[in-house]
């Protein structure tokens, strides 16, 4: 029996240390790292005074400026599950929709409805971001003024300056669990069990890749789902052949994809393997006003295709090291001699390897500014070793340093001076800031949370 009580799910935040690019090919593993930063979904029966319709789910992010979408929903015929539409969009139709929202919302929808026959009541749905996911005027002075436990941006979500901490996933995520939670009883689906979490996995990664257009290698809905661990990517034929939400059968072949009737999921995920040891911490860094780089991945494969066996020879060789990063990671948190000599290798040669591949692919993963970076970061007694995470270009670094305030107060020192120029951004002037966000590693995934810590957001 389902209750419609509120629920809260929580999903992390993620980075990839090692094996970036590499992930994208079955053959090789990326190490994903969860982070404690993260997003989360409230779903409650919605308050009838706000004039809602027979049919509606709103969703807001008040976090954001006009982050409002109101949707309304219905029932398809020949099993094409249930079809989301957008009301009250503006006369410019692109206006204000949110992609992420609405398709997850189709999909999760259409899940639940073929798998059992709820009813759909109406709801309301609050998405909340722990502040590290984007910039804060106080992130970017390096103050530590205390911050509200979630941070009010003037601005609409478009303008907010991401610190690439995979929101789209994790949002996708925790939005996916609190529908299944909030609608289907847990005899239905647990979230608590592995073959609970297995279908969340399944599901978010379908309605990810629809929303993003693109079958990516999904490291991010895997850690937002699982936590920090050692993935091997999905077939991407998993998912390039159903159809779309609405149409006819729509509904039963999501069931049957999620639910693995005809296909399994030929995805790894090693929670084993990753572990962090104790003393030591992840530190995310994010610069300020770097460039976007969305073509980096396009251009990496092409030069890849084109370049067969020179590109095999390094991605063999980064795998290796990938690999034995986090074997050694794991090794030294089992043991009580904390030696990191053999780690600090691994990061280098890691980023030796890097660099090759930005020179030969022509394309800035590494590039110079970042190597600057990182090199006076190595110099820092208590830092371990540092990379460019996943794709890499000018928008972060994650670094591996000793937990104590000596190792956090000297980074702060030096990126409180450092002015980061791209060479794409030209000149001094062009200079961003280095800011260390207050996030690290975290080892646990999706988390159902109480629901009374989230009070003020509660309609009743
Ligand atoms: N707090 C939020 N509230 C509502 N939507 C969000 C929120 N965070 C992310 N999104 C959705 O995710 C999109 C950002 O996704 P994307 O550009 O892939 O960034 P990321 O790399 O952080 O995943 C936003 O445009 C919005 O649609
Ligand atoms: C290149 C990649 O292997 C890693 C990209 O990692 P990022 O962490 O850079 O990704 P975004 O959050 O989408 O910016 C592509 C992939 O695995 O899908």
């Amino acid at each position: 029996m389902v209750n419609n009580a509120p629920v809260v799910v929580s999903a992390p935040g993620k980075v990839l240390l090692a094996g970036g690019y590499l992930v994208l090919d079955r053959a090789y593993t990326g190490l994903v790292f969860g982070l404690d930063a993260r997003l989360h979904v409230l779903a409650q029966p919605i308050s009838t005074s706000t004039g809602v319709t027979l049919n509606e789910i709103v969703v807001n992010s008040p976090q954001f400026q006009g982050a409002v979408w109101e949707y309304g929903y219905r029932v398809t015929e020949q099993e094409g599950g249930i079809q989301v539409t957008q009301l009250r969009v503006d006369a410019d139709l692109n206006l204000n929709r949110n992609p992420f929202v609405e398709t997850t919302l189709s999909y999760a929808l259409s899940y639940i409805s073929s798998v059992a026959k709820p009813t759909i009541t109406p709801a309301s749905i609050t998405i909340l971001a722990d502040n590290d996911y984007y910039s804060t005027p106080s992130d970017l002075s390096n103050s530590s003024t205390t911050s509200p436990r979630f941070h009010v941006f003037d601005t609409p979500i478009s303008k907010a300056h991401k610190t690439g901490l995979g929101s789209s996933a994790a949002l996708v995520t925790a939005l996916t669990a609190s529908l299944l939670t909030y609608y289907l009883p847990s005899d239905v689906i647990d979230l608590s069990t592995e073959s609970g979490k297995r279908k969340l996995h399944n599901l978010a990664q379908a309605a990810h890749c629809a929303a993003q257009g693109k079958v990516g290698s999904g490291f991010d809905v895997a850690s937002a789902v699982y936590g920090s661990c050692l993935y091997r990517r999905f077939s991407p034929s998993i998912l390039s052949s159903h159809t779309e939400p609405g149409r006819p059968e729509f509904g039963a072949q999501l069931k049957s994809i999620v639910n693995e009737t005809d296909i399994k999921w030929d995805h790894e995920i090693q929670k084993n393997a990753v572990k962090v040891p104790q003393g030591m911490r992840l530190v995310m860094c994010d610069v300020s006003h770097g460039s976007q780089t969305p073509g980096l991945v396009k251009q990496v494969l092409m030069w890849r295709k084109h370049n067969a066996e020179e590109a095999g020879e390094i991605w063999d060789e980064l795998h290796e090291h990938n690999t034995a990063l986090a074997d050694e990671l794991k090794k030294a948190a089992e043991k009580s001699d904390q030696q990191y000599d053999q780690i600090t290798e691994h990061f280098r040669t890691i980023r030796r390897l890097i660099r090759e591949m930005s020179e030969k692919s022509d394309v800035p993963i590494e590039p110079p500014e970042q190597t600057k970076l990182l090199d006076a970061c190595d110099e820092i007694e208590g830092v371990v070793g540092g990379v460019v995470p996943g794709a890499g270009g000018y928008d972060a670094i994650a670094v591996l340093i000793r937990d104590d305030e000596s190792t956090i107060s000297a980074l702060r020192k030096l990126f409180s001076s450092w002015r980061f120029m791209s060479s794409e951004q030209g000149g001094e002037e062009a200079g961003g800031r280095v800011s260390m966000l207050g996030v690290r590693e975290e080892m646990e995934g999706v988390r159902a949370e109480q629901a009374d810590a989230y009070k003020a957001w509660l309609q009743y």
